[in-house]
């Protein structure tokens, strides 16, 4: 229940739309006794009516106590109808400011805990799976909004209730009421236990649906294998299986569902017998009226849907108190990576690995060990190695997706830690590994996170990524949609997009973590030509496999597990023992049987 405790601070600030709602919920409780109130006067006016009726016999002053018997009973009923019509009024809104009020903090919390998300570093992303995340911004906050919203509103309905109606009840007759109670406690908690069997079954119904959607997502991702491996058949059969589960659970929940209202008729229709057995041998002894009996089994009534909504409360209270632990655990989770000088200046690009020690917080992998180098501004630096060697760990430290905790990274003599993240990284032009596009179009993908160009900029862009043949090629030009929904793009124009988006920030420091790897080596030469030129006085850092890519670089370092094992130009390391060498005689082999292969038309 703690948990809940952090919702307190959007609970203050919608006070006042709350206290409104909870004097509408009063007042609806207020209007909905007074009509029961009417209907015991009218009973006992009835009966009265009947008693004294024929004492007026024969008289003609009879007719006229009919006429005037009929019209108090229409003014009643017109009277109750109005009560209803006020206390409708009255629901409606309770219901416009709570629920409202529900909704908005619902809409806060996604977005808090959405930009607390972004805020977080990339080891959070690694520890915890995308559904995990998405579970927790959409379920979880549903689950706690039904606490800020139908709990709230149900609850204080309850006491409300409660409070006027067991009240009044026990002014009228002690032993009436306790009668008439006598069931209440038990739906409350039969309710409780059959909402809870309903959610343990809703739950397993979302565990069904999520596997399923993630089975016919993933077969449509990959339809390109299931086709090329002949796997149709059989994964058609796992659909049915998967489809069968969900099915299977679906119809056990509908059998718990079932139970639900008759369980709630059948114990108020008990407390109805009980007020109408009880309060008849009570009438017959004359302490109460008949008009009582009546306004009782209204009470009963009246009672019995908050009464049912306390065993649902308490279990809508509980799943959002287990929502907002979890969301709490997000919430809580600290950003390791900050600044305490938050430096905001411009950088020319002069870089400095000083002895950096790299281990992975999560995995533990160490990898870089006692890296050292330099890059002047305006430099190009190759960085080659095989895989797992930790190229792409120099780019993460470089972006400060990781701290570096032993060594130092000095950009402009400045330790890079104290630089203020959003600064530096916006003026780093970081071409990642995995090049991510978004379903929109190539306009907008180039353009993504530069406020102010024009198009010749973004045009220039284009080009200088050996792109803008191919997007002229595309009918709709640069508003060509790419993704889903889109045109597919080949591997290289998706690298030369996210190339063009780099380019286009005009970056201090341009970095290419083996962006170059699904182009071929005549557009790659073009693309890091045109680069030479863009990054003149900037530096350029080229994480690549191939020797292509680094023979252009003015510097090249060599990494293997971790270490610097070569650094140099290139001229002089391909005549060096190692491995760079061998990378380039066993990479122009490579190349010189294509062109033989491609040549004699094989
Ligand atoms: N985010 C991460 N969290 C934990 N370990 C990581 C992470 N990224 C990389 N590693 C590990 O660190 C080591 C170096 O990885 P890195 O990605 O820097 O290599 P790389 O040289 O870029 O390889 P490749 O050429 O295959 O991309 C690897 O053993 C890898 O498993």
């Amino acid at each position: 229940m703690k948990d809940l405790a952090y919702l307190n601070k959007y609970l203050y600030k919608y006070k006042f739309q709350l206290l409104l709602g909870f004097l509408f919920v009063s007042l609806s409780v207020v209007f909905s006794i007074i009509p029961a109130q009417l209907v015991r006067h009218s009973f006992n006016l009835v009966s009265d009516t009947l008693k004294i009726y024929p004492l007026f016999d024969g008289l003609t002053i009879q007719e006229d106590f009919l006429g005037m018997f009929f019209q108090i009973v229409v003014f009643y009923g017109l009277l109750i109808v109005c009560m209803a019509l006020i206390r409708g009024a009255f629901l409606f809104f309770m219901r416009q400011f709570i629920i409202k009020v529900s909704r908005k903090i619902e809409y806060d919390l996604k977005n808090e805990i959405y930009a607390h998300y972004q805020a977080l570093p990339l080891a959070f992303y690694r520890r915890n799976n995308t559904g995990d995340l998405m579970a927790r911004i959409s379920e979880d906050v549903s689950k706690v909004r039904m606490y800020l919203g139908p709990a709230l509103m149900y609850s204080v309905n309850l006491a409300v209730t409660c409070v006027l109606v067991i009240g009044y009840m026990l002014t009228v007759s002690v032993k009436l009421t306790l009668f008439a109670l006598l069931p209440l406690p038990l739906l409350s908690v039969s309710i409780y236990y059959v909402h809870n069997l309903i959610n343990k079954r809703s739950e397993e119904i979302q565990e069904s649906l999520s596997s399923l959607s993630t089975f016919v997502q993933e077969a449509f991702s990959g339809i390109r294998v299931i086709k090329a491996f002949v796997q149709e058949e059989d994964m058609l059969r796992k659909f049915t299986q998967e489809s069968k589960e969900y099915k299977d659970r679906s119809l056990k929940l509908t059998r718990v569902n079932a139970l639900f209202f008759p369980l709630m008729l059948a114990l108020i229709g008990l407390s109805t017998i009980l007020t109408v057995y009880v309060g008849g041998v009570e009438v017959a002894r004359g302490s109460i009226t008949a008009g009582n009996i009546a306004e009782f089994i209204m009470y009963v009534g009246m009672l019995g849907w908050p009464v049912t909504a306390l065993g649902w409360v308490t279990s809508i209270i509980q799943r959002a108190a287990a929502s907002q632990k979890r969301i709490n655990e997000f919430l809580n989770t600290k950003n390791d990576i900050v600044s305490h000088k938050n430096i905001e200046q411009s950088i020319s690009g002069d870089v400095r690995f000083e002895k950096v020690n790299f281990v992975y917080p999560d995995s533990g992998v160490h990898a870089l060990k006692n890296v050292s180098f330099e890059i002047k501004p305006g430099e190009s630096l190759a960085i080659l190695g095989t895989t797992g060697s930790g190229k792409s760990t120099i780019a993460n430290l470089l972006c400060r997706l990781y701290d570096v905790k032993d060594g130092s990274i000095m950009i402009d003599n400045t330790d890079i830690r104290d630089y203020h993240i959003g600064n530096l990284r916006s003026q780093i032009g970081y071409v990642p590994q995995d090049v991510f596009l978004f379903s929109d179009s190539i306009e907008n993908n180039i353009t993504f996170g530069v406020e102010r160009y024009t198009q010749e900029e973004m045009k220039q862009a284009a080009k200088d990524a050996d792109l803008y043949e191919n997007i002229q090629g595309f009918k709709e030009g640069f508003a060509t949609r790419v993704g889903e929904r889109g045109i597919s793009l080949s591997g290289g124009q998706k690298q030369r997009v996210s190339i063009a988006r780099a380019i286009l920030r005009k970056p201090g420091l341009l970095i290419l973590d083996d962006s170059l790897s699904a182009v071929d080596t005549k557009t790659e030469n073009a693309i890091l030509n045109s680069l030479k030129k863009i990054m003149e006085n900037r530096t350029s850092i080229i994480i690549s496999h191939r020797v292509s890519s680094a023979k252009l670089a003015d510097k090249v370092i060599v990494l293997d597990d971790g270490e610097v094992v070569q650094n140099g130009i290139h001229q002089d390391l391909v005549r060096e023992e190692g491995v760079y060498k061998d990378l380039y005689e066993k990479q122009l082999k490579g190349e010189q049987e294509v062109e033989a292969t491609v040549g004699s038309g094989q």
